[in-house]
């Protein structure tokens, strides 16, 4: 029977999202490539059986104390937390939470957790959409919470150094003090941590302007499964010594290591920042603007967001939020960070007129100071949360053509008829991605069979990413083929294979599973 610290799973009760357990696929953890080999049909989204890792006993739990002493939490109350994930979606059973402080202590964890088969689900600030960063069975938790310092910043190169457990405001508040901000901004910014924001390759709004992390972070640590440390903490702009192996850990999902620090090139603060908030009669007219907006504010255009009529009725409903602006199908958010405050305002102003005598645009409002440019941003960041107010949802992050985006939601509406309660569109217009977001009164396995596969199907007829953003973590894993070469997910298979032969790291997550 299993150690008195280990609780089994009450009968009946699911783990994850396992709702009909799947055989374990073959329990094969080498997998060779075989040309034209045929893709494996995807699964449901239910977790694969607990596959056959060591449980947690005494003499593991006396080990992590001493390593380190009074941050091994076992407190349920505590756990509970650390369990579920933001959308409260997915819960894992995992009864032991650490917390290091240093590389070093995460190096040791590691190292015994893989002499001792132990599984552990690396955690940041567990803000994710896609069940990545909650444990799916037992899992050891190993939180970055503590790991918050930052390490250097440099005024010249505007090169920021910090542990990975820093949350992403808290960097932005520092960096701002400096003259300086982060490249990336999103809605979970006050929980969220960079090492997960890195991770995941999270992109957020100002994707358009500063690019992905994939460009801006210069250098990683990261402790690879059997504790082992890669230091690839470079400051260096340019680097072509070999293969850049930091870019194998971003958008990883945590299955390939821990990362423990991070180097990020950030800009300086924009002396002048402005936002204006629009409405349009349509997408096409939407597009429009985009184009038009592009040629005019070209240098100093920072995001270009959308949410449609739905969203809107949500915010009102839900969150009380006004509407500054008549009601209509399309909003659109457009930023502007520049260095020079007359000079951004006349361009927007010029923009506007042309936007609306050329009837693109049926109205708008903007904001120059802080206080009306936060109460703009939150009608766009907002939605998810307005979203879970409304029921059950199933969300899509989707990318795809940006003329193509919209087509998906109206399609998705009339697929479903009346038996969705809320479809949605919103996302990020300047980068091709739209969040597709579903609603129901309560889980419903009808309507989900109804929106999958036929949103994938859809995404891949048309070359689109079935995760543009947001990653695959537990609940897309097994999509991946929709958007990925049968070879390529192989090739991955291959590099975790040889990174985490023992496959602890974040077990269940991110490759489908065949190749778990
Ligand atoms: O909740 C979602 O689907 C999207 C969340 C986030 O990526 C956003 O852009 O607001
Ligand atoms: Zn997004």
């Amino acid at each position: 029977s299993p150690p008195a610290l280990v609780r089994t799973l009450p009968p009946g009760f699911s783990s994850g999202l396992l709702q009909t357990p799947r055989p374990v696929s073959c329990g094969v953890r080498c997998r060779e490539l075989h040309a034209g080999e045929e893709r494996p049909t995807p699964s449901p989204t239910a977790a694969p059986e607990r596959r056959p890792f060591s449980r947690v006993t005494p003499e593991d739990m006396a080990f992590f104390s001493k390593i380190i002493p009074g941050r091994t939490i076992t407190d349920p109350d505590i756990l509970e937390a650390s369990n579920v994930d933001w959308l409260k979606s997915v819960r894992g059973f995992s009864e032991v939470l650490l917390r290091p402080q240093t590389t070093e202590e995460v190096s040791q964890i590691l190292g015994y957790c893989n002499s001792r088969n132990l599984a552990v689900s690396p955690q940041g600030g567990n803000t994710g959409l896609v069940g990545g960063s909650v444990p799916v069975y037992d899992e050891i938790i190993l939180s970055t919470a503590l790991m918050n310092n930052v390490l250097n910043f440099d005024s010249v190169s505007g090169i920021l150094s910090c542990q990975a457990g820093c949350v992403l405001e808290n960097l932005s508040l520092y960096l701002e003090d400096r003259d300086y901000i982060m490249p990336l901004d999103l809605g979970a910014k006050g929980s969220c941590h960079i090492g997960g924001n890195v991770a995941t390759n999270a992109g957020g709004l100002r994707l358009l302007r500063y690019g992905s992390l994939r460009g801006t972070v210069l250098g990683l640590e990261v402790v690879l499964a059997d504790g082992r440390v890669l230091d690839c903490l470079a400051t260096l702009r340019k680097d072509n010594t070999g293969y850049d192996l930091k870019q194998l850990f971003i958008g990883s999902e945590g299955t390939l290591g821990v990362i423990t620090a991070v180097t990020i090139l950030c800009p300086r603060k924009p002396k002048a920042v402005n936002v204006a908030f629009l409405g349009c009669e349509s997408f096409e007219q939407l597009l429009q603007t985009f184009q038009l907006c592009r040629g005019m504010l070209g240098e100093i255009l920072s995001a270009f967001e959308f949410l449609d009529r739905e969203c809107m009725r949500l915010l009102n409903t839900h969150l009380k939020l006004a509407n500054p602006i008549t009601d209509c199908p399309f909003y659109i958010v457009i930023e502007t960070s520049g260095s020079n405050p007359t000079h951004d305002e006349e361009k927007l102003h010029q923009f506007l007129e042309e936007a609306m005598t050329s009837s693109q645009v049926i109205d708008g409002t903007v904001a120059t100071e802080e206080a009306k440019i936060k109460a703009l941003w939150s009608l766009r960041e907002r939605v998810t949360e307005a979203l879970t107010h409304d029921g059950f949802t199933y969300k899509y992050d989707i990318s795809l053509p940006v003329e193509r985006i919209y087509q998906l939601v109206t399609d998705m509406r009339e697929h479903l008829g009346n038996r969705a309660k809320s479809v949605v569109g919103y996302g990020h217009v300047g980068d091709g991605n739209l969040h597709l977001n579903i609603t129901s009164p309560t889980k419903d396995p009808d309507l989900l069979a109804s929106i999958e596969p036929f949103v994938y199907e859809w995404t891949a007829r048309f070359q689109g990413s079935i995760s543009a953003e947001h990653g695959l973590g537990l609940k897309k894993r097994n999509y991946i083929y929709y958007s990925k070469a049968s070879l390529a997910v192989a090739l991955m298979g291959n590099i975790k294979i040889m990174l985490d032969p023992k496959g602890i790291l974040n077990p269940y997550k991110t490759l489908p599973d065949d190749l778990q």
